[in-house]
Protein backbone atom coordinates (compact mmCIF):
# COMPACT_ATOMS: atom_id res chain seq x y z
CA UNK A 1 0.00 0.00 0.00
CA UNK A 2 2.79 2.30 0.80
CA UNK A 3 4.73 1.75 -1.89
CA UNK A 4 1.68 2.57 -3.99
CA UNK A 5 0.70 5.47 -2.31
CA UNK A 6 4.22 6.80 -2.59
CA UNK A 7 3.95 6.06 -6.30
CA UNK A 8 0.76 8.67 -6.13
CA UNK A 9 3.13 11.39 -4.22
CA UNK A 10 6.21 11.11 -7.08
CA UNK A 11 3.54 11.23 -9.81
CA UNK A 12 2.38 14.29 -7.82
CA UNK A 13 5.12 16.12 -7.32
CA UNK A 14 6.26 15.49 -10.81
CA UNK A 15 2.54 17.16 -11.74
CA UNK A 16 3.45 20.08 -9.51
CA UNK A 17 7.00 20.85 -10.75
CA UNK A 18 5.50 20.17 -14.31
CA UNK A 19 2.48 23.03 -13.44
CA UNK A 20 5.13 25.24 -11.34
CA UNK A 21 7.59 25.10 -14.50
CA UNK A 22 4.62 27.00 -16.73
CA UNK A 23 3.50 28.78 -13.46
CA UNK A 24 7.25 30.41 -13.27
CA UNK A 25 6.55 31.73 -16.80
CA UNK A 26 3.77 34.07 -15.53
CA UNK A 27 6.12 35.07 -13.51
CA UNK A 28 5.07 33.95 -9.80
CA UNK A 29 4.56 30.68 -8.78
CA UNK A 30 0.57 30.13 -8.19
CA UNK A 31 1.47 26.66 -6.51
CA UNK A 32 3.05 27.51 -3.86
CA UNK A 33 2.29 24.99 -1.02
CA UNK A 34 4.29 26.49 2.27
CA UNK A 35 2.32 28.67 4.05
CA UNK A 36 3.75 32.59 2.93
CA UNK A 37 4.90 33.72 6.13
CA UNK A 38 6.68 36.99 7.09
CA UNK A 39 9.71 34.80 8.95
CA UNK A 40 9.47 32.10 6.00
CA UNK A 41 9.66 35.68 2.92
CA UNK A 42 12.49 37.63 5.57
CA UNK A 43 14.45 34.06 5.43
CA UNK A 44 13.89 34.05 1.60
CA UNK A 45 16.26 36.81 1.34
CA UNK A 46 18.73 35.59 -1.09
CA UNK A 47 22.12 35.39 -0.35
CA UNK A 48 25.22 35.34 -3.17
CA UNK A 49 27.66 33.24 -1.82
CA UNK A 50 31.27 33.24 -2.78
CA UNK A 51 34.18 31.23 -1.83
CA UNK A 52 34.81 33.25 1.06
CA UNK A 53 31.15 33.21 1.69
CA UNK A 54 30.31 30.02 2.26
CA UNK A 55 29.44 31.39 5.59
CA UNK A 56 26.61 32.78 4.40
CA UNK A 57 24.22 30.03 3.94
CA UNK A 58 26.24 28.40 7.00
CA UNK A 59 25.39 31.83 9.68
CA UNK A 60 21.63 32.09 7.54
CA UNK A 61 21.17 28.39 8.79
CA UNK A 62 22.05 29.07 12.22
CA UNK A 63 18.84 29.82 13.52
CA UNK A 64 17.39 28.06 11.58
CA UNK A 65 19.11 24.59 11.20
CA UNK A 66 16.57 22.75 13.73
CA UNK A 67 13.55 21.04 12.82
CA UNK A 68 10.70 22.62 11.86
CA UNK A 69 7.01 23.06 13.50
CA UNK A 70 5.08 19.68 12.90
CA UNK A 71 7.94 18.23 10.25
CA UNK A 72 8.52 14.58 11.83
CA UNK A 73 12.24 13.65 11.96
CA UNK A 74 12.70 9.91 10.00
CA UNK A 75 15.24 8.85 12.77
CA UNK A 76 16.92 5.51 12.21
CA UNK A 77 14.59 3.31 11.14
CA UNK A 78 12.00 3.70 7.89
CA UNK A 79 8.47 3.89 8.34
CA UNK A 80 6.46 1.16 7.31
CA UNK A 81 2.77 0.70 6.00
CA UNK A 82 0.27 3.28 5.63
CA UNK A 83 1.27 5.80 7.68
CA UNK A 84 4.46 5.72 6.18
CA UNK A 85 3.22 7.82 3.26
CA UNK A 86 1.07 10.05 5.68
CA UNK A 87 4.47 11.21 7.12
CA UNK A 88 6.71 11.24 4.35
CA UNK A 89 4.88 13.40 2.25
CA UNK A 90 5.33 16.68 4.48
CA UNK A 91 2.94 19.00 2.82
CA UNK A 92 5.05 22.07 3.54
CA UNK A 93 7.89 21.06 1.38
CA UNK A 94 7.46 23.01 -1.82
CA UNK A 95 7.50 20.70 -4.30
CA UNK A 96 9.29 22.29 -6.56
CA UNK A 97 12.09 22.92 -3.23
CA UNK A 98 15.54 21.52 -3.82
CA UNK A 99 16.92 19.42 -1.02
CA UNK A 100 20.56 18.46 -0.64
CA UNK A 101 21.55 15.30 1.57
CA UNK A 102 24.50 14.89 3.33
CA UNK A 103 26.07 11.65 4.35
CA UNK A 104 28.62 10.88 7.34
CA UNK A 105 30.67 7.35 7.16
CA UNK A 106 31.97 7.41 10.80
CA UNK A 107 33.73 4.80 12.67
CA UNK A 108 31.42 2.96 13.80
CA UNK A 109 28.25 3.50 11.47
CA UNK A 110 26.91 5.99 9.08
CA UNK A 111 24.44 8.98 9.17
CA UNK A 112 22.55 10.99 6.72
CA UNK A 113 20.49 14.34 7.00
CA UNK A 114 18.62 15.75 4.06
CA UNK A 115 18.44 20.27 4.11
CA UNK A 116 16.45 22.74 2.34
CA UNK A 117 18.43 26.04 1.03
CA UNK A 118 18.11 27.48 4.18
CA UNK A 119 19.46 24.48 6.22
CA UNK A 120 16.25 23.25 7.62
CA UNK A 121 16.66 19.31 8.05
CA UNK A 122 14.00 17.52 6.02
CA UNK A 123 14.96 14.07 6.85
CA UNK A 124 17.65 12.07 8.83
CA UNK A 125 18.65 8.51 9.71
CA UNK A 126 21.56 6.53 10.51
CA UNK A 127 22.96 2.57 10.29
CA UNK A 128 25.29 0.86 12.20
CA UNK A 129 27.84 -0.69 10.01
CA UNK A 130 27.88 -4.73 9.41
CA UNK A 131 30.11 -6.33 10.19
CA UNK A 132 30.39 -8.19 6.67
CA UNK A 133 33.36 -10.95 7.23
CA UNK A 134 36.02 -12.33 4.60
CA UNK A 135 38.37 -14.69 5.98
CA UNK A 136 38.21 -13.56 9.71
CA UNK A 137 38.15 -10.01 9.01
CA UNK A 138 35.88 -7.03 8.48
CA UNK A 139 35.42 -6.74 4.52
CA UNK A 140 35.31 -3.02 4.87
CA UNK A 141 34.54 -2.06 1.33
CA UNK A 142 31.48 -4.70 1.34
CA UNK A 143 30.82 -3.21 4.66
CA UNK A 144 29.87 0.30 3.57
CA UNK A 145 29.22 -0.49 0.18
CA UNK A 146 26.17 -2.48 1.85
CA UNK A 147 25.66 0.23 4.10
CA UNK A 148 25.63 3.52 1.62
CA UNK A 149 22.76 1.52 0.00
CA UNK A 150 20.77 0.70 2.46
CA UNK A 151 20.95 4.03 3.55
CA UNK A 152 19.81 5.82 0.63
CA UNK A 153 17.20 3.38 0.43
CA UNK A 154 15.94 4.41 4.03
CA UNK A 155 15.46 7.77 2.64
CA UNK A 156 11.62 8.40 2.02
CA UNK A 157 10.46 8.09 -1.40
CA UNK A 158 8.99 11.45 -1.76
CA UNK A 159 12.23 13.12 -0.72
CA UNK A 160 14.11 11.42 -3.01
CA UNK A 161 13.15 13.22 -6.31
CA UNK A 162 13.58 16.47 -4.54
CA UNK A 163 17.75 15.67 -3.55
CA UNK A 164 19.13 17.71 -6.36
CA UNK A 165 22.96 17.25 -4.52
CA UNK A 166 25.10 14.70 -2.51
CA UNK A 167 27.90 14.93 -0.61
CA UNK A 168 29.87 12.45 1.30
CA UNK A 169 32.28 12.90 4.20
CA UNK A 170 34.60 10.37 5.55
CA UNK A 171 37.34 9.37 7.89
CA UNK A 172 40.30 11.16 6.97
CA UNK A 173 43.92 8.64 5.96
CA UNK A 174 41.24 5.90 5.43
CA UNK A 175 43.03 4.89 2.65
CA UNK A 176 41.98 2.51 -0.91
CA UNK A 177 43.85 1.38 -3.44
CA UNK A 178 41.95 0.75 -6.64
CA UNK A 179 42.86 -0.92 -10.35
CA UNK A 180 41.35 2.66 -11.80
CA UNK A 181 40.40 0.41 -14.63
CA UNK A 182 37.68 -1.84 -13.16
CA UNK A 183 37.42 -0.29 -9.62
CA UNK A 184 38.18 -3.37 -7.73
CA UNK A 185 40.34 -2.89 -4.63
CA UNK A 186 44.01 -4.18 -5.18
CA UNK A 187 44.29 -4.39 -0.85
CA UNK A 188 42.18 -3.98 1.86
CA UNK A 189 41.35 -0.21 3.12
CA UNK A 190 43.96 1.00 5.57
CA UNK A 191 41.76 2.66 8.16
CA UNK A 192 42.26 6.01 9.47
CA UNK A 193 44.16 5.02 12.50
CA UNK A 194 46.29 2.39 11.13
CA UNK A 195 50.21 2.95 10.85
CA UNK A 196 52.06 2.05 8.40
CA UNK A 197 55.97 2.19 10.68
CA UNK A 198 57.77 0.91 7.94
CA UNK A 199 57.34 3.20 5.18
CA UNK A 200 57.83 6.26 7.73
CA UNK A 201 61.77 6.12 7.56
CA UNK A 202 60.97 6.45 3.18
CA UNK A 203 58.32 9.30 3.54
CA UNK A 204 60.38 11.80 6.38
CA UNK A 205 63.40 11.62 3.23
CA UNK A 206 61.64 12.99 1.02
CA UNK A 207 59.25 15.28 2.85
CA UNK A 208 59.87 18.98 4.31
CA UNK A 209 60.83 18.32 8.28
CA UNK A 210 57.42 17.77 11.00
CA UNK A 211 55.45 17.83 7.76
CA UNK A 212 51.77 16.14 7.94
CA UNK A 213 52.82 12.96 6.40
CA UNK A 214 55.73 12.61 8.53
CA UNK A 215 53.37 10.10 10.87
CA UNK A 216 52.81 6.30 10.45
CA UNK A 217 48.91 7.10 9.83
CA UNK A 218 49.38 9.21 7.05
CA UNK A 219 47.73 8.35 3.65
CA UNK A 220 51.51 8.63 2.13
CA UNK A 221 52.68 6.30 4.51
CA UNK A 222 49.96 3.80 3.37
CA UNK A 223 50.59 4.48 0.06
CA UNK A 224 54.28 4.11 -0.04
CA UNK A 225 53.81 0.48 2.17
CA UNK A 226 51.46 -0.69 -0.38
CA UNK A 227 53.89 0.69 -3.14
CA UNK A 228 56.97 -1.22 -1.71
CA UNK A 229 55.41 -3.94 -0.77
CA UNK A 230 53.61 -4.94 -3.61
CA UNK A 231 55.18 -6.33 -7.09
CA UNK A 232 51.85 -6.20 -8.51
CA UNK A 233 51.18 -4.55 -11.96
CA UNK A 234 50.60 -0.95 -10.50
CA UNK A 235 50.43 1.30 -13.59
CA UNK A 236 46.80 1.59 -13.03
CA UNK A 237 46.21 1.49 -9.40
CA UNK A 238 44.79 4.70 -7.79
CA UNK A 239 44.58 5.93 -4.19
CA UNK A 240 40.96 7.07 -2.80
CA UNK A 241 40.04 7.84 0.28
CA UNK A 242 36.41 6.45 1.83
CA UNK A 243 34.63 9.50 1.15
CA UNK A 244 36.23 9.60 -2.25
CA UNK A 245 35.68 6.11 -3.31
CA UNK A 246 31.91 6.26 -1.65
CA UNK A 247 31.46 9.39 -4.01
CA UNK A 248 33.00 6.99 -7.04
CA UNK A 249 30.07 4.83 -6.15
CA UNK A 250 27.76 7.47 -7.11
CA UNK A 251 29.06 9.38 -10.25
CA UNK A 252 31.34 6.93 -11.51
CA UNK A 253 34.49 9.63 -12.44
CA UNK A 254 37.48 7.23 -9.85
CA UNK A 255 40.38 9.10 -9.08
CA UNK A 256 38.96 12.70 -7.78
CA UNK A 257 38.98 13.65 -4.09
CA UNK A 258 39.20 17.37 -2.37
CA UNK A 259 41.88 19.09 -0.44
CA UNK A 260 40.76 18.11 3.00
CA UNK A 261 40.82 13.97 2.69
CA UNK A 262 43.83 14.90 0.47
CA UNK A 263 45.97 16.59 2.84
CA UNK A 264 47.38 13.53 4.66
CA UNK A 265 48.65 12.12 1.61
CA UNK A 266 50.95 15.36 1.23
CA UNK A 267 48.20 18.11 -0.86
CA UNK A 268 49.17 21.71 -0.04
CA UNK A 269 46.04 23.26 -0.18
CA UNK A 270 47.55 27.11 0.24
CA UNK A 271 49.43 26.25 -2.77
CA UNK A 272 46.03 24.37 -4.27
CA UNK A 273 48.14 21.87 -5.76
CA UNK A 274 50.70 18.63 -4.87
CA UNK A 275 54.31 19.57 -4.07
CA UNK A 276 57.01 18.91 -6.63
CA UNK A 277 58.67 16.81 -3.78
CA UNK A 278 55.98 14.32 -4.31
CA UNK A 279 55.22 14.79 -7.88
CA UNK A 280 58.42 13.59 -8.95
CA UNK A 281 58.18 10.05 -7.04
CA UNK A 282 56.90 7.63 -9.19
CA UNK A 283 53.80 6.58 -7.82
CA UNK A 284 53.08 9.72 -8.04
CA UNK A 285 50.27 8.65 -10.86
CA UNK A 286 48.29 6.76 -8.27
CA UNK A 287 47.32 10.40 -6.72
CA UNK A 288 43.78 11.94 -7.34
CA UNK A 289 42.91 14.72 -9.06
CA UNK A 290 41.90 17.44 -6.12
CA UNK A 291 38.53 19.72 -5.77
CA UNK A 292 37.66 22.26 -3.47
CA UNK A 293 34.68 20.47 -1.46
CA UNK A 294 31.60 20.63 -2.12
CA UNK A 295 32.37 20.94 -5.81
CA UNK A 296 30.46 19.24 -8.36
CA UNK A 297 31.82 16.24 -10.21
CA UNK A 298 29.17 14.84 -11.94
CA UNK A 299 25.47 13.64 -11.72
CA UNK A 300 23.61 10.64 -10.04
CA UNK A 301 24.37 7.60 -12.12
CA UNK A 302 21.67 6.66 -13.78
CA UNK A 303 21.01 3.48 -12.76
CA UNK A 304 20.96 4.38 -9.20
CA UNK A 305 18.91 7.49 -10.16
CA UNK A 306 15.85 5.29 -11.97
CA UNK A 307 16.71 2.53 -9.17
CA UNK A 308 15.93 4.83 -6.39
CA UNK A 309 13.49 8.14 -7.27
CA UNK A 310 16.24 10.65 -7.78
CA UNK A 311 15.82 13.48 -10.09
CA UNK A 312 17.66 13.56 -13.50
CA UNK A 313 19.55 16.56 -12.30
CA UNK A 314 20.91 15.67 -8.93
CA UNK A 315 24.65 16.15 -8.89
CA UNK A 316 27.09 14.15 -6.88
CA UNK A 317 30.03 16.82 -5.58
CA UNK A 318 33.24 16.32 -3.43
CA UNK A 319 33.19 15.72 0.47
CA UNK A 320 35.43 16.26 3.17
CA UNK A 321 36.80 14.59 6.13
CA UNK A 322 33.84 13.55 9.24
CA UNK A 323 35.72 16.33 11.40
CA UNK A 324 35.59 18.65 9.03
CA UNK A 325 32.05 18.03 8.03
CA UNK A 326 31.27 18.35 11.94
CA UNK A 327 32.87 22.10 11.97
CA UNK A 328 30.58 22.86 9.01
CA UNK A 329 27.77 21.61 11.11
CA UNK A 330 28.48 23.76 14.18
CA UNK A 331 28.84 26.59 12.22
CA UNK A 332 31.81 27.80 14.12
CA UNK A 333 32.68 31.21 11.96
CA UNK A 334 35.11 32.80 14.04
CA UNK A 335 38.91 32.55 14.67
CA UNK A 336 39.46 31.18 18.34
CA UNK A 337 36.02 29.36 18.12
CA UNK A 338 36.63 25.45 18.14
CA UNK A 339 34.80 21.87 17.53
CA UNK A 340 35.53 19.16 19.48
CA UNK A 341 34.17 15.93 17.65
CA UNK A 342 33.83 13.62 20.44
CA UNK A 343 32.76 10.35 18.55
CA UNK A 344 35.09 7.07 18.36
CA UNK A 345 37.66 8.85 18.65
CA UNK A 346 38.63 12.89 19.64
CA UNK A 347 39.42 15.39 17.10
CA UNK A 348 39.66 18.85 17.99
CA UNK A 349 39.39 22.10 14.81
CA UNK A 350 40.02 25.34 16.35
CA UNK A 351 39.69 28.06 13.32
CA UNK A 352 42.95 30.15 12.78
CA UNK A 353 44.28 32.69 11.37
CA UNK A 354 47.80 31.50 11.16
CA UNK A 355 48.76 27.65 9.67
CA UNK A 356 50.29 25.55 11.88
CA UNK A 357 51.95 21.99 10.96
CA UNK A 358 54.06 19.71 13.06
CA UNK A 359 53.86 16.02 12.60
CA UNK A 360 55.91 15.58 15.97
CA UNK A 361 53.05 16.60 17.68
CA UNK A 362 50.04 14.93 15.35
CA UNK A 363 49.24 18.96 14.19
CA UNK A 364 47.77 19.69 11.15
CA UNK A 365 46.18 22.37 9.64
CA UNK A 366 42.73 22.05 7.11
CA UNK A 367 42.03 24.81 4.84
CA UNK A 368 38.45 25.83 4.59
CA UNK A 369 37.96 28.59 1.89
CA UNK A 370 40.11 31.50 3.32
CA UNK A 371 40.94 30.52 6.66
CA UNK A 372 42.68 27.87 8.48
CA UNK A 373 41.39 24.66 10.70
CA UNK A 374 44.22 23.89 13.30
CA UNK A 375 43.94 20.48 14.92
CA UNK A 376 44.84 17.12 15.67
CA UNK A 377 43.01 13.37 15.94
CA UNK A 378 43.88 11.41 19.43
CA UNK A 379 42.64 7.53 19.56
CA UNK A 380 40.93 8.33 22.63
CA UNK A 381 37.27 8.94 22.84
CA UNK A 382 33.84 7.00 22.49
CA UNK A 383 35.88 3.49 21.18
CA UNK A 384 37.07 3.17 24.58
CA UNK A 385 33.83 4.10 26.31
CA UNK A 386 31.90 1.34 24.00
CA UNK A 387 34.83 -1.23 24.97
CA UNK A 388 33.75 -0.56 29.00
CA UNK A 389 30.12 0.30 28.45
CA UNK A 390 27.19 0.48 26.40
CA UNK A 391 25.36 3.80 24.94
CA UNK A 392 22.86 3.10 28.15
CA UNK A 393 25.36 2.33 30.92
CA UNK A 394 27.11 5.66 29.49
CA UNK A 395 23.51 7.58 30.14
CA UNK A 396 22.93 5.80 33.61
CA UNK A 397 26.65 6.02 35.02
CA UNK A 398 27.09 10.01 34.04
CA UNK A 399 23.96 10.57 36.56
CA UNK A 400 25.78 9.72 39.05
CA UNK A 401 28.81 11.49 38.57
CA UNK A 402 29.11 15.08 39.88
CA UNK A 403 31.18 16.72 37.49
CA UNK A 404 31.90 19.61 39.82
CA UNK A 405 33.98 17.13 41.89
CA UNK A 406 37.58 16.64 39.88
CA UNK A 407 38.33 13.06 39.94
CA UNK A 408 42.01 11.61 40.91
CA UNK A 409 42.04 9.14 38.92
CA UNK A 410 44.90 9.54 36.25
CA UNK A 411 44.25 7.48 33.15
CA UNK A 412 45.58 7.94 29.59
CA UNK A 413 42.16 5.90 27.90
CA UNK A 414 42.94 4.56 24.43
CA UNK A 415 41.47 1.50 22.70
CA UNK A 416 44.60 -0.18 21.87
CA UNK A 417 48.04 1.10 21.28
CA UNK A 418 49.14 3.74 19.72
CA UNK A 419 48.26 7.49 19.29
CA UNK A 420 48.23 10.22 17.11
CA UNK A 421 47.64 13.79 19.18
CA UNK A 422 48.72 15.69 21.37
CA UNK A 423 51.05 13.08 21.41
CA UNK A 424 52.31 11.10 18.40
CA UNK A 425 53.38 8.05 19.97
CA UNK A 426 52.50 4.73 17.76
CA UNK A 427 53.56 2.32 20.70
CA UNK A 428 51.78 4.57 23.49
CA UNK A 429 49.95 1.87 25.68
CA UNK A 430 46.57 2.62 27.02
CA UNK A 431 46.54 3.39 30.87
CA UNK A 432 43.03 2.69 32.11
CA UNK A 433 44.11 1.25 35.47
CA UNK A 434 44.02 1.38 38.94
CA UNK A 435 40.10 0.53 38.67
CA UNK A 436 37.89 1.79 41.51
CA UNK A 437 35.32 -0.47 42.68
CA UNK A 438 32.54 2.05 41.90
CA UNK A 439 31.76 1.59 38.09
CA UNK A 440 30.64 5.62 38.42
CA UNK A 441 34.01 6.61 39.58
CA UNK A 442 35.82 4.51 36.93
CA UNK A 443 33.65 6.57 34.30
CA UNK A 444 34.58 10.19 35.79
CA UNK A 445 37.93 9.16 36.13
CA UNK A 446 37.76 8.06 32.05
CA UNK A 447 35.53 10.96 31.21
CA UNK A 448 37.92 13.71 33.15
CA UNK A 449 41.28 12.03 31.96
CA UNK A 450 39.99 12.25 27.99
CA UNK A 451 38.93 15.93 28.92
CA UNK A 452 42.56 16.60 30.38
CA UNK A 453 43.59 15.26 26.55
CA UNK A 454 41.32 17.72 24.93
CA UNK A 455 42.86 20.27 27.09
CA UNK A 456 45.85 19.54 26.58
CA UNK A 457 45.90 19.32 22.66
CA UNK A 458 44.22 22.64 22.72
CA UNK A 459 46.89 24.37 24.93
CA UNK A 460 49.56 23.04 22.58
CA UNK A 461 47.86 24.67 19.38
CA UNK A 462 47.76 27.81 21.35
CA UNK A 463 52.21 27.18 22.25
CA UNK A 464 52.81 26.71 18.71
CA UNK A 465 51.38 30.12 17.43
CA UNK A 466 47.63 29.27 16.56
CA UNK A 467 45.27 31.50 17.79
CA UNK A 468 43.81 30.84 20.95
CA UNK A 469 40.76 28.84 21.63
CA UNK A 470 37.90 30.95 23.20
CA UNK A 471 34.60 28.64 22.98
CA UNK A 472 34.55 25.66 22.44
CA UNK A 473 31.64 23.23 20.21
CA UNK A 474 31.33 19.58 21.01
CA UNK A 475 30.23 17.18 18.43
CA UNK A 476 29.42 13.20 18.20
CA UNK A 477 28.14 10.78 20.15
CA UNK A 478 29.39 12.26 22.84
CA UNK A 479 28.39 16.00 22.84
CA UNK A 480 24.97 14.74 24.31
CA UNK A 481 26.63 13.91 27.59
CA UNK A 482 26.07 17.24 29.72
CA UNK A 483 27.72 15.73 32.46
CA UNK A 484 30.73 15.38 30.18
CA UNK A 485 30.24 18.67 28.97
CA UNK A 486 30.54 19.83 32.40
CA UNK A 487 33.55 17.90 33.25
CA UNK A 488 35.59 19.83 30.01
CA UNK A 489 34.05 23.53 30.88
CA UNK A 490 35.88 22.78 34.19
CA UNK A 491 39.20 21.16 32.95
CA UNK A 492 39.42 23.37 29.80
CA UNK A 493 38.49 26.72 31.92
CA UNK A 494 36.40 27.42 28.60
CA UNK A 495 32.81 27.64 27.75
CA UNK A 496 31.97 24.16 26.30
CA UNK A 497 28.61 23.68 24.70
CA UNK A 498 26.99 20.85 22.19
CA UNK A 499 26.88 22.55 18.39
CA UNK A 500 23.39 22.93 17.30
CA UNK A 501 24.08 20.58 14.97
CA UNK A 502 25.75 17.59 16.47
CA UNK A 503 25.88 14.97 13.05
CA UNK A 504 28.72 15.68 10.62
CA UNK A 505 26.03 14.47 7.90
CA UNK A 506 24.65 18.31 8.36
CA UNK A 507 27.83 19.34 7.73
CA UNK A 508 28.21 17.55 4.36
CA UNK A 509 24.40 18.48 3.38
CA UNK A 510 25.76 22.36 3.77
CA UNK A 511 28.80 21.19 1.32
CA UNK A 512 26.06 19.81 -1.09
CA UNK A 513 23.82 22.75 -0.13
CA UNK A 514 27.15 24.91 -1.51
CA UNK A 515 28.01 22.92 -4.45
CA UNK A 516 24.64 23.76 -6.45
CA UNK A 517 24.98 27.82 -5.49
N1 LIG B 1 26.05 9.25 26.79
C1 LIG B 1 27.26 9.15 26.23
N2 LIG B 1 28.33 9.69 26.84
C2 LIG B 1 29.55 9.63 26.27
N3 LIG B 1 29.81 9.01 25.09
C3 LIG B 1 28.76 8.46 24.46
C4 LIG B 1 27.44 8.49 24.98
N4 LIG B 1 26.63 7.84 24.09
C5 LIG B 1 27.42 7.41 23.07
N5 LIG B 1 28.68 7.77 23.30
C6 LIG B 1 29.84 7.47 22.47
O1 LIG B 1 29.67 8.02 21.18
C7 LIG B 1 30.41 7.24 20.26
C8 LIG B 1 29.67 7.23 18.93
O2 LIG B 1 29.64 8.56 18.49
P1 LIG B 1 29.64 8.81 16.91
O3 LIG B 1 29.72 10.28 16.71
O4 LIG B 1 28.52 8.04 16.32
O5 LIG B 1 31.03 8.09 16.55
P2 LIG B 1 31.68 7.78 15.12
O6 LIG B 1 31.01 8.61 14.08
O7 LIG B 1 33.12 8.16 15.35
O8 LIG B 1 31.48 6.33 14.91
C9 LIG B 1 30.53 5.87 20.83
O9 LIG B 1 31.89 5.46 20.86
C10 LIG B 1 29.95 5.97 22.23
O10 LIG B 1 30.78 5.37 23.20
O1 LIG C 1 39.86 10.29 13.91
C1 LIG C 1 39.09 10.27 12.98
C2 LIG C 1 38.03 9.23 12.86
O2 LIG C 1 36.83 9.85 13.12
C3 LIG C 1 39.10 11.33 11.95
O3 LIG C 1 38.59 10.90 10.72
C4 LIG C 1 40.41 11.84 11.57
O4 LIG C 1 41.53 11.29 12.10
C5 LIG C 1 40.35 13.31 11.76
O5 LIG C 1 41.18 13.78 10.78
P1 LIG C 1 40.98 15.20 10.12
O6 LIG C 1 41.46 16.16 11.16
O7 LIG C 1 41.83 15.13 8.89
O8 LIG C 1 39.52 15.39 9.82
Amino acid sequence: MSKICSNQHIHIIHLFKTINKMAASIHHSIWSLRPSSTQRSSCRSKKSISRAGFWNIVDKSNSRGQMQFGRSNYKSEPRRGMSNCKENSSTDVEFWEKLYLGMDFGTSGARYAIIDKEGIIHSEGKKDYPPVLSDGSIDWVQSWKTTLFSLLETIPVTLRSLITSISIDGTSATTLILDSKTGEALARPLLYNESCPDALPIVKSIAPSNHTVCSGSSTLCKLISWWTSNDLSKESAVLMHQADWLLWLLHGKIGVSDYNNALKVGYDPEVDSYPPWLKSQPYSHLLPTIQAPGTVIGTLKEDIRTTLGFPEDCVVCTGTTDSIAAFLAARATQPGKAVTSLGSTLAIKLMSTTRIDDARFGVYSHRLDDKWLVGGASNTGGAVLRQLFSDEQLEELSKQINPMEASSLDYYPLPAKGERFPIADPNMVPRLSPRPESDVAYLHGILESIARIEAKGYALLKELGATEVQQVFTAGGGSKNNKWTTIRERVLGLPVSQALQTEAAYGAALLALRATQ
